[in-house]
């Protein structure tokens, strides 16, 4: 149970608890044996004072080199064994936490991603793990270690002599008090300074991303302003916080010295009233020289931990977020796709306005009631003016979000049921932004279906089209395309994809119209590649523009995130409803005729 909430408080895996074990039990015994050595000085210390008033001999030189020798092998091995307890194993708990969240931000609903930004997940993922490995490494072990160490050390002082002892250690407790006190402090300090870096980080993103546009419009002046306030707040929230914490850390620290002089004032009382002798007085000296060590850092480390609450928090909060899960098996009675009744809301909230808020409310709804059937082998087309939901109708489809009412089925099967990543192998998606990796044309395409060989790869990229462009790269297909095939026309790229698309021949296509923004000549040649796929196919396509639906089986009118219109273009022509609108506006601004 401890041991649970220990795991979840500091964001540990299971090998993590293990490790701090290992690392505070190894600086128990680093911090016993150092005290071991101010026991070999009280030693000689004794004998030296033996020799000087009683004329009793010097120890021998062997057994203090003895002595001084095993010491300093014993020191030597204990620290490198707590070495390797906390800062050796460290490396590996980081590796598997992030390679752990990253595997979980795979599973999360997309939902998420709108909730927490790229920035956002980037520095749970790089910062927060980042802290957390300085204290995985730097503060747990060494501070549960220095706890039990110190309990030991002041259980021998006090069954030597417990008033020199509490003169010595009462200032631990108290300064330990003062410091759990500031804890709300700092932890609020630090939520503000985390907050203050998300928003830096974001802004950065953001002027790298649009970059184009900032140039385009001259706005680089008003970014620059813009970045330089944010980072400049940053710094001043960081700076606001760290001297709140400096400030409990030295009160602290300067608490528990007090403890040297109240050992020497009792310590002398003692010893001139008798009651102890001077030998008793320097052992107490020399151990109050190291007991306050670990403390001393430890001080500073607690401070590190309250700090670090915020990291962990946020790190724990990925774990806590529900993954899409569901049957690791799909076998559809065919293809076709039901939408029943289904209500959709976007989760719009950002989790720091949750925080603000305390509320979970979902965002208003966007789809209302929307019930339709993507026939196996036909097309059908989504319609409708903007925002009126298509996108997101077709991303439901895929369970890329899940439905809040009502169900989706893929050849019977309720797809919430299915595990996402087992749906998709069913599904191919072309859409405008196509997604391309910086490798190669070859590779890029390979994505489609795992292990394709060479000879298929090629297949998908002839019957795409993308033959004809590939031969004027450099190395062809062989050609690395840059970051998001950045070296590649839109035309092009998208060719990429619907190779992808074919080399995957998944029985369920969805198309997010994806030559509406190409020239008519490569829109010609991306309309000839989409042919070869679609055939024999569930094909769910998003129209914007009326002529796509020339192709189509079946419309469906989306208007306001409800099922408005539904039927073949000649029947919607004929109801002369909001179809036929849209046909007229688009006739009148294109000069183009439906035939
Ligand atoms: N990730 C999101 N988070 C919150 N709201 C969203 C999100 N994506 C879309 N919406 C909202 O959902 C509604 C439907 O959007 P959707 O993209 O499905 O419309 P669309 O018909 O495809 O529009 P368009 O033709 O302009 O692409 C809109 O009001 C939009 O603002």
């Amino acid at each position: 149970m401890f041991s649970k909430k220990f795991q979840r408080k500091y964001a540990l895996t299971d090998q993590g608890v293990q490790n701090t074990k290992k690392g505070a039990f190894w600086t128990v015994i680093v911090n016993l044996i150092v005290m071991g050595g101010m026991g070999i000085l009280y030693l000689l210390m004794g004998a030296f004072m033996g020799t000087l008033t009683e004329q009793k001999p010097l120890p021998g030189t062997a057994l203090i080199i003895t002595l001084t020798v095993l010491f300093l092998f014993l020191s030597f091995i204990t620290h490198l064994q707590q070495y390797r307890a906390t800062y050796g194993l460290v490396y590996n708990e980081v590796k598997t936490t992030r390679l752990s969240m990253a595997e979980r931000l795979r599973k999360l609903p997309l939902g998420y991603f709108g909730k927490r930004d790229l920035a956002d997940l980037t520095e749970t993922l790089m910062g927060d793990v980042n802290r957390m490995e300085h204290v995985w490494s730097h503060v747990l072990g060494y501070l549960y270690g220095s706890y039990i160490s110190t309990a030991l050390i002041a259980l021998c002082l006090l069954a030597y002599d417990w008033r020199l002892a509490i003169a010595c250690l009462w200032g631990v407790p108290v300064a330990f008090c003062l410091l759990f006190g500031s804890r709300k402090i700092a932890a609020r300090a630090s939520e503000k300074t985390k907050k203050a870096a998300v928003r830096v980080s974001d802004g950065i993103q953001e002027a790298l991303e649009n970059v184009r546009e900032i140039r385009a419009t001259n706005q680089e002046e008003r970014y620059l302003k813009s970045l330089n306030r944010k980072i400049d707040e940053h710094e001043r929230i960081m700076i606001r916080g760290e001297l709140g914490t400096g400030v409990f850390v030295n009160a602290s620290s300067v608490i528990m010295r007090l403890g040297v002089a109240t050992t020497i004032l009792t310590g002398a009382g003692l010893t001139l009233s008798g009651e102890i002798d001077f030998m008793l007085l320097f052992l107490f000296l020399l151990v109050i020289t190291r007991v306050y060590a670990p403390f001393d850092q430890s001080l500073a480390l607690i401070a590190e931990m309250f700090v670090s609450q915020v990291s962990a928090n946020r790190i724990m909060e990925l774990y806590d977020t529900p993954i899409a899960e569901g049957a690791n098996h799909f076998h559809p009675n065919g293809h076709d796709i039901v939408f029943e009744h289904v209500h959709f809301a976007y989760n719009v909230n950002s989790s720091e306005s949750q925080r603000a808020t305390g509320s979970n409310r979902d965002g208003k709804e966007v789809l209302h009631d929307v019930s339709f059937t993507a026939k196996e082998g036909e097309v059908t087309a989504l319609v409708g003016p903007s925002g009126s939901g298509k996108s997101t109708c077709a991303k439901l489809a895929a369970r890329l979000w899940d439905v809040t009412a009502g169900r989706i089925l893929v050849g019977g099967v309720d797809i919430s049921k299915v595990d996402p990543e087992v749906l998709l192998t069913d599904y191919s998606m072309v859409f405008q932004d196509v997604v391309l990796f910086d490798d190669t044309v070859m590779e890029n395409i390979r994505l489609g279906k795992r292990g394709a060989t060479d000879a298929e790869v090629l297949a998908a990229a002839r019957a795409a089209n993308c033959e004809e462009f590939v031969q004027r790269l450099p190395k062809g297909y062989d050609t690395p395309i840059g970051e998001n095939g950045a070296k590649l026309s839109g035309g092009e790229r998208q060719r990429i994809s619907i190779a992808r698309a074919l080399l995957k021949d998944a029985p369920i296509i969805l198309l997010d119209e994806a030559t509406a923004s190409l020239d008519v000549e490569n829109e010609t040649k991306v309309q000839e590649a989409l042919s070869h796929l679609l055939t024999g196919k569930t094909v769910l396509v998003i129209a914007h523009r009326m002529r796509t639906v020339e192709a189509a089986d079946h419309i469906i009118v989306l208007s306001d995130g409800q099922v408005a219109e539904e039927g073949s273009p000649a029947e919607l022509m004929n109801q002369n409803g909001l179809f036929c609108r849209m046909v007229e506006l688009q006739r009148q601004s294109l000069g183009w005729r439906l035939k």
